[in-house]
């Protein structure tokens, strides 16, 4: 069978060579060694001459901060005279080697030239330093800036990305800049200087050449280039290391700690991993680990030792030259200190060009991916109508008419819904009963357009959902989903979001807490409506006073784990309340909490009213039954007129007071009322007698 398009066709085998390592099975392309070393020099230039457009929007965009305009192009000015002042430094040593060259022959010195010399060597030390100092000013500003401007433009496109990136890129850039202009600049110098000497040009040029292609100063590096820019992917279908990974998710994930506890797995998950373990035996570990023992090899390739060779190559010249003419010996000698001098600090790890070009092609890659986010346009197209035409209509409700929609999620091959009609006429209260994964949210996820279906209409107060805009639909109603979660917010907070109009009016707050039974256990708390959950904020130190606990009223943990970015740090997640107040509000605040935004959403403003219809995907799954009850009253007595829809496989208290009920799987097998229905002696008769008989029991 052939791979779909954009498929790693593994399988092709003209094309991708198979290498068994341990308990992994690599694919790498077939490419002889030298297409190997053009693609990975294609590789590292190509994105960064295509990248081109987007560091020219990039750079714009920086400018266009305000305190940025000043500070970016004097940042660039002085780090081009940082990066020029080694090349007016050495045209002095150049200078002076002459000077030396000229007291040989003539045995005398103009000390004029002697003192001119060295207070200019002294001027480019002291400019340096100034320079140096100036951009070490500059530098901590203009990152803050730049990480305030993007920090910014991505919670506004709602995107979540590495925000390191930005100035990652911003500093290499700088970087590689100023490298190959100080290498550019001292280049020109030197062949100044080389000129006049005895085969000078050709040891310059011998010494840069190992500099020009994007080779690493080690030579190790080559060969993690060849591994990173070669097409290739590596994957294992090893059982017991995949049952290993499994395991250790388990146990490290928080959220299937009470299973794991309650379940009293520990001993038999540590038995299955040891097994696992010994089965496996040496190779258990990820690639990355694995192909590095094998890349070793590759430091006897060809291109490793050719840059050896290339390395040394200066020296021999200058052996032969010193064999052939061996007067002129100490200058050459000078000269080729000189060209040393020059070239050793590129030479190094931090200078390679090389290893800076490569991470420059990965940090663009990361940025366009940031600036592409912005222009994502969402599967589900806005309409252009304002809905409702008059506001005060909600109040009576809004009519929702589904015309034979199907719907399919993306990437499954079986319908989630399948030909579905029905109508819920504006105020009525309707519930969609089905077993487990029988299209039940599915009806909720299409009402609130969160998807569109893939066939047939829906049509809200007879208007086709797909002509009014998103925000206005959003706007009219609530929703109350299974899997609503809890924002990193405070209390106050994350109630108010039900109703953004009325989040800062204090006593709503209280009310859509009141309603969702919250308001006891939320004063309760430390610091009451003001607490927060999940803290995502925390405090850092460095060493305490002796015999410190706490700090800022957490508790100090100077475990490896609370370290970030090499600093200690307390405050972690849901640190504000004590442990065994998490835990009681772990059973309670998912409920409490959400029920109050989504009360919160149904509170009336003064004028008007914000919400026509109430949604509420399966809301009392987690609840007892005196909660249920409660929750539902409450609910039933603030929807009014409303229009409310209720997904739930629990059939009672509310299916008695449906107007209309929906048994569905995948398509609506059953509906009715619940007398009619009942009187049907259908299947949901039978379920209901089911549940009624149990509970009965
Ligand atoms: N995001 C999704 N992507 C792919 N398939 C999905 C997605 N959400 C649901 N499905 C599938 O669509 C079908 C209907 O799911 P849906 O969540 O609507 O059922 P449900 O009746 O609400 O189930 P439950 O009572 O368990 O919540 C199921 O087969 C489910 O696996």
């Amino acid at each position: 069978m052939n791979a779909h398009a954009g498929e790693f066709d593994h399988k092709d085998t003209r094309r991708f060579k198979h290498t068994r390592i341990g308990i992994w099975d690599l694919y790498e392309e077939r490419q002889t060694l030298a297409c190997k070393r053009i693609s990975s020099i294609l590789q590292t230039y190509t994105p960064i001459i295509y990248s081109v457009p987007l560091l020219v929007r990039m750079l714009k965009d920086v400018l266009s901060i305000k305190r940025c305009s000043i500070l970016l192009p004097a940042y660039f000015v002085v780090e081009v005279l940082a990066s020029l002042i080694p090349a007016v430094s050495l045209w002095y040593s150049g200078q002076l080697l002459r000077l030396v060259e000229g007291v040989m022959e003539a045995r005398t010195v103009d000390t004029t030239v002697l003192v001119h010399f060295a207070a200019a060597h002294v001027i480019c030390a002291v400019a340096m330093r100034f320079l140096k100092y100036s951009r070490d000013c500059m530098m901590p500003r203009l990152s803050l800036y730049i990480k305030q401007f993007y920090n910014e433009r991505m919670l506004l496109s709602a995107v979540r990305l590495d925000l390191p990136a930005f100035q990652t890129l911003y500093q290499l850039l700088a970087r590689i800049a100023i490298i190959l202009l100080r290498l550019l600049s001292c280049l020109l110098v030197l062949s100044t200087v080389m000129w006049e000497q005895q085969d000078g040009l050709l040891l310059v040029v011998l010494s840069f050449l190992q500099y020009l292609l994007p080779w690493d100063s080690t030579g190790k590096a080559v060969v993690g280039s060849l591994a990173r820019y070669v097409v290739w992917a590596a994957t294992t279908t090893n059982e017991n290391f995949i049952c290993m990974q499994g395991l250790k998710e388990l146990i490290t994930d928080p959220s299937h700690r009470r299973e794991f506890v309650a379940g009293n797995f520990s001993e038999h998950i540590s038995a299955r991993f040891r097994e696992a373990s010994q089965r496996i035996g040496h190779d258990a570990v990820e690639f990355p680990e694995l192909n590095r023992f094998r890349s070793f090899k590759d430091c006897l390739s060809i291109t490793f030792i050719i840059r050896e060779i290339m390395h040394v190559l200066p020296q021999i010249v200058f052996a032969l030259r010193v064999v052939k003419n061996p007067m002129t010996t100490p200058l050459s000698l000078a000269s080729l200190i000189l060209i040393k001098q020059v070239f050793d600090p590129f030479s190094s790890t931090d200078f390679s060009t090389s290893s800076m070009l490569a991470g420059l092609a990965t940090q663009l890659s990361i940025t366009r991916k940031v600036y592409n986010m912005e222009n994502i346009r969402n599967k589900v197209v806005d309409g252009t109508e304002p809905f409702p035409e008059n506001q005060q209509s909600l109040a009576n409700g809004i009519c929702i008419e589904f015309r034979n929609v199907s719907f399919q999620y993306p990437g499954r091959d079986r319908c989630a819904l399948r030909n579905v009609s029905f109508k819920i006429e504006a105020g009525q209260l309707c519930v969609v009963v089905g077993v487990n994964g029988s299209g039940k949210s599915t009806i909720l996820n299409l009402i609130s357009r969160i998807y569109d279906p893939t066939e047939g209409t829906i049509l809200i107060d007879d208007r086709d959902i797909k002509t009014l805009k998103l925000a206005d639909l959003r706007a009219a109603m609530s929703i109350l989903f299974q899997d609503y979660s809890q924002f990193p917010l405070s209390m106050r907070e994350n109630i108010g979001l039900g109703n953004p109009a009325l989040a800062r009016e204090d006593d709503k707050v209280h009310e859509a807490a009141r309603l969702g039974d919250a308001e006891d256990f939320i004063d309760e708390l430390p610091r009451g409506f003001d607490t927060y959950l999940d803290c995502l904020v925390y405090n850092y130190h460095g060493d305490l006073p002796e015999g410190t606990t706490t700090l800022f009223g957490h508790p100090v943990d100077s475990s490896p784990r609370n370290v970030v970015g090499g600093v200690h740090t307390t405050g972690a997640p849901g640190i504000q309340i004590s442990r065994g107040q998490a835990q009681r509000l772990a059973i309670l605040d998912m409920d409490y909490s959400n029920s109050s935004r989504t009360f919160m959403r149904s509170l009336v403003s003064e004028t008007e009213s914000s919400a026509g219809m109430l949604l509420f995907d399966e809301p009392s799954a987690s609840l007892d039954p005196t909660a249920e009850h409660g929750l539902f009253e409450r609910l039933r007595k603030l929807r009014g007129n409303k229009t409310m829809i209720f997904s739930t496989h629990r059939f009672g208290n509310l299916t008695r007071y449906a107007n209309l009920i929906l048994y569905i799987d995948e398509t609506v097998q059953e509906k009715g009322t619940h007398d009619e229905l009942m009187k049907k002696g259908g299947e949901y008769a039978r379920i209901w007698n089911l549940q009624a008989k149990s509970f009965i029991q």
